[in-house]
Order: C-alpha cells, then structure tokens, then sequence
C-alpha cells in the first residue's frame, strides 16, 4: 500500500470500507432488547441475566485473539494484535477488560461465582460464541480479522449504554461501569487496526466479499447472542 490509512483511503478502499459500514443497520445495537435496555426500560433481573451472560462473550474475545494470532504469519500485524489479549486478560498490577466485566456484574447484583460456573448461560448464547471462536480458529487470518469490525459500530452503542445506565440505572453503582469507559478508545483503536489489516489483504473481489461476509456473519452472531437473552429475560 503506498498511501496509509491516515493519508486518506484510496478510491478502491473507499468503496469497501462503505460497504462495510454500510453494515451498521444490522449491529445488534439496534436489537429490541439494546434499545429497551437504552431507553431505562428493563428490569434489574433482566440487566443481570444480560451482563450473566454476556460475561461468555467476554470470556471468548481473548481465545478468539489467540486463535487469529496462531493463524497470523506476520509479526508486525501479531505485535499489535497481542495487545488485545492483555487488553481483556490484564497483566499483573493491571486489571483487564474481564475483571472489569465481572466487577460490572457485582456491581449489577450478580455475584461472581455465579457469571464464572455459567449457571445463567442460556444456550443459544452458548452456541452463538462458540460459533464465533471457531470462525477465528478455521478461517483465513485476514478473514477473521475482519469479522471484529463490529467494533466500528461499537463505540456508539457503548456511549449510549453509559449515559443511559448513568441516567436510568441509579441502582447500579457507577464504578461498576469502567468496562464501558475503557472500550470507549479501545474500540476505536482496535478496528483502525483491523480496517488498516483488511484493506491491505483483502484486495481481490472474492476476498472483499469474504471480508463483507465475514462482517455479516459476526453480526448475526451478536443478533443470535441478544435473541438467546431477550427470550430467556422476556419483558
Ligand atoms: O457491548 C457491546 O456491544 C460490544 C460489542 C462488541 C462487538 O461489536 O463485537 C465488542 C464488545 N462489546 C467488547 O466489549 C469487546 O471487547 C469486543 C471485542 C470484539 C471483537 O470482535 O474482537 N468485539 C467486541
């Protein structure tokens, strides 16, 4: 690539990185129980069966690093990549995205014996992240790499959930709520990456619409994940 991503994008990558958003209308930002959850509407028990289990997802984004990582042959792209892993694992003296959530969740009511043995898992929440981790396990690298770009969409929705569980959710002790405040400028850090990753591999057409597809399955994951809790939690 001659020109960089903050040089500006070329006319080709312009178009993909279009299509890619364009993908925005189906995040799960969008699904009924987010914009319940958004508008102050849901219950207490509902707000813990959620953060029960979307403590799963949690605990799968760092293997689902790991896997893209044991697929990826270039060190330069592995140097950043790892990043993610201690972003949600910590390191000592510095706790991770996953202390942080289990901490959200006493915070929310739930203790956290209870989000570590799975006891509120639902199944298709189960087999919706499973699905996901085995994506990154058996696709190409690149093509994993492009799967996180929900991350595009996400720092948008994590704002909103920060200044509605602030307004609506008094109960909630807000130190509980770091989580979001830390995925805030992580997100947007993680998918430059991903997007600098996925313009400069996926350069043919098949490849772009394997990036394309690769974007579309992992919404529909997120989807998969909101419609196991929104069953199990109904209103
Ligand atoms: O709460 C959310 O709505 C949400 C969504 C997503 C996402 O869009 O995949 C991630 C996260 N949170 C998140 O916290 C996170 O660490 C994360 C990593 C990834 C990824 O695919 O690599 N997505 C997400």
């Amino acid at each position: 690539m001659t020109e960089t991503l903050t040089d500006g994008v070329r006319a080709a990558d312009g178009d993909l990185v279009d299509r890619l958003r364009s993908q925005a209308e189906r995040y799960h930002a969008a699904h009924p129980f987010h914009v319940r959850m958004n508008a102050g509407e849901l219950s207490p028990a509902q707000i813990r069966g959620w953060v029960a289990n979307r403590f799963c997802y949690q605990e799968a984004i760092p293997i689902k690093d790991a896997a893209i990582l044991s697929n990826c042959p270039d060190v330069a792209v592995r140097r950043r990549w790892i990043r993610r892993i201690t972003d949600h694992d910590g390191t000592d003296g510095q706790e991770g995205g996953i202390e942080a959530w289990l901490r959200l969740g006493e915070a929310c009511g739930v203790p956290r014996a209870e989000m570590l043995d799975h006891r509120h898992l639902v199944p298709a929440v189960r087999f919706a992240v499973d699905a996901y981790i085995t994506f990154a396990r058996t696709k190409p690298w690149t093509i994993a790499v492009a799967s996180s770009l929900t991350e595009l969409f996400a720092p948008d929705l994590m704002a909103t959930r920060l200044a509605a569980f602030e307004k609506y959710y008094t109960w909630i002790d807000p130190e509980g709520l770091t989580y979001f405040r830390n995925r805030l400028h992580q997100a947007p850090r993680d998918s430059e990456h991903a997007l600098e990753v996925v313009l400069e591999h996926c350069r043919t057409p098949e490849t772009e619409q394997q990036a394309y597809d690769a974007l579309a399955f992992k919404n529909d994951m997120l989807w998969a994940v909101m419609d196991g809790i929104d069953h199990a939690y109904p209103s």
